[in-house]
Formats: structure tokens, sequence, C-alpha cells
């Protein structure tokens, strides 16, 4: 690994309204790392996300792609630090009037300009890479299972040979084998395209498995990182309780006792 990082956040905030969600946050990612970040519901994963790719203005601090500062880009500066990221949404977020096959090769038409012939051979060979067959290309999302719409959503990430790639929860829904089968996919995507990774799950399983390097964040920083035998052999009190998801400990959910 070369010692600088492709992802560099420093001191960053983000606050909305008096809800202070970012509060100093750094963190580095470096090149052909997987980093995994976890933390509590609304501790400000996707904001965090949100933030690098720069759809959220973090109020202040700075977020370094290569070393370039990406806070800053706008317009066509902008669009084209976008294109060097692949992103699988919680949700696969695919469009529902689009067959499979248009959903992966989106950014291909629309970005690239490839004719329509490239453009769905290009499809067809991600999803054989995500392991679906060419008889899925022309279904629509609504015929699809849950996994089936991780595995399209994760094709349609790589589609465009990223060099970054975000992955937002990408377990939440499945059942644990396929959980698992798309864990597997993406350290698959990891290990042969050479891309860094960043990742937010509640999912510690899958943390576990595609994670070189585990981030905790807690009230807007990152309180922890280490490996994962960092991870578990670890006595902050703050990664102990999460891992083993303990209600009583030093993290206090906002519930409402009855
Ligand atoms: N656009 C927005 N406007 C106002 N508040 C927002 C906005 N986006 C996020 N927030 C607030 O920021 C906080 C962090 O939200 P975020 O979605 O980042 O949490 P998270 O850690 O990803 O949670 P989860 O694991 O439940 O998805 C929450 O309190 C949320 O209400």
């Amino acid at each position: 690994m070369s010692a600088a990082p492709k992802i560099r956040c420093r001191d960053l905030h983000k606050a909305f309204g008096a809800n202070q969600v970012l509060r100093g946050l750094d963190l580095d990612v470096m090149p052909g790392e997987s980093v995994v970040v976890i933390g509590g519901s609304g501790t400000g994963k996707s904001v965090l996300l949100k933030c690098i790719l720069n759809i959220i203005r973090p109020d202040s601090g700075s977020i370094q792609l290569d070393g370039q500062e990406a806070t800053k880009v706008r317009g066509r500066e902008r669009d084209a630090m976008l294109r060097r990221f692949g992103m699988l949404f919680q949700n696969a977020a695919l469009f529902d009037s689009l067959p499979v096959w248009k959903n992966v090769a989106f950014a291909l038409i629309e970005s690239e300009r490839m004719d329509r012939d490239a453009a769905r051979e290009a499809a067809e060979e991600k999803l054989a890479a995500v392991g679906l067959r060419n008889e899925v290309a022309d279904l629509y999302p609504a015929e699809l299972s849950g996994g089936m719409k991780k595995r399209v959503g994760l094709a349609r990430a790589i589609a465009t040979a990223p060099e970054i790639i975000f992955f937002d929860e990408p377990t939440t829904g499945l059942d644990p084998i396929m959980g698992d089968v798309i864990n597997e996919l993406i350290l698959g995507c990891v290990r042969e395209q050479n891309v860094t990774t960043l990742s937010i799950t509640h999912d510690i399983a899958s943390a576990r498995k595609i994670g070189h390097r585990i981030a905790m964040l807690h009230q807007g920083e990152i309180i922890w990182t280490g490996s994962v035998a960092e991870m578990d052999a670890t006595d902050n009190p703050y990664v102990q309780q999460f891992i083993h998801g303990r209600a009583e400990g030093p993290i206090q959910m906002p519930v409402r006792r009855l």
C-alpha cells in the first residue's frame, strides 16, 4: 500500500439545525483497502458517505480524494469526480422502469455514450461476474428477489470499473446465506479489480468478512479503528457493546421506557 490515502477526511463537522451529526470526524482509507464503518442507527454513517460523495456539504473540515480537496469541486469537475465512484445503495435503488441490463449499463450509456450493443454486452459480462445468467438481463426489478436486486446493484456499481466503491448496508434485508454470497462477491470485486471500498453496515458478520479495517463511529467521531482481530481483542467498551449487541453499556440508545 502506498503512503497517501485514497480518501482522507479531517475534522469533518455537519449539523442539521441543532442536531450535530459529525463532530470532528477523521478517517483515512488507503488505496486497495476495504474499510467498514460501524455504529448505531442515526450516528451519521450515511451522512459521512454523502459528504464524501459531495451530495451533502460539510459545515467544515476537509475531504481529500487522492490529495484533491473534494468539498470544493462543483459542476463538471464534480461530475468527473463522481464518476470515479461506484455505489451499492441499501435498497439497490434500481430504476423500476428499466430492464436489468439497462440498469447495469446506465452510466455506460449516459455518461460514457457507449452504443447499445456494446452496453448490453458489458452489462451481461457484469451480471455474469455477480453470478446472474443472461436471462435475468431482460427482467424488470419488480420481478427480482431481494438478493437478485442486490446482485444487480453490485453489477451496476462495478460496471464503470470505478476506483472507489461505497457499500451502504450491502447485506441488510437478506438471509444470512444470501448475505454471505453478497459478501463473497464484494470480496471478489475488491481482489480482482483492486478497488478501494468504504462500507457502512450494522451487520458485524459482514463487517468481519469484508473489512480489512473497522472504524467505529460514535457521537460524530471515529472513536476506534483496527483490524477484525484487533476488534475482537479490544477492551474498548463501545466496540465491545456494539459487536456483542448489548443494550447495556456506554452507548445509550434514545428509547422511551414504557
Ligand atoms: N438531509 C437531512 N436533513 C436533516 N437531518 C438529516 C439529514 N440526513 C440525515 N439527517 C440526520 O442525521 C443523523 C444521522 O443520520 P444517518 O442517516 O447518517 O444515520 P446512520 O448512521 O446512517 O443510521 P442508520 O444506520 O439507521 O441508517 C440523523 O439524526 C438524521 O435524522
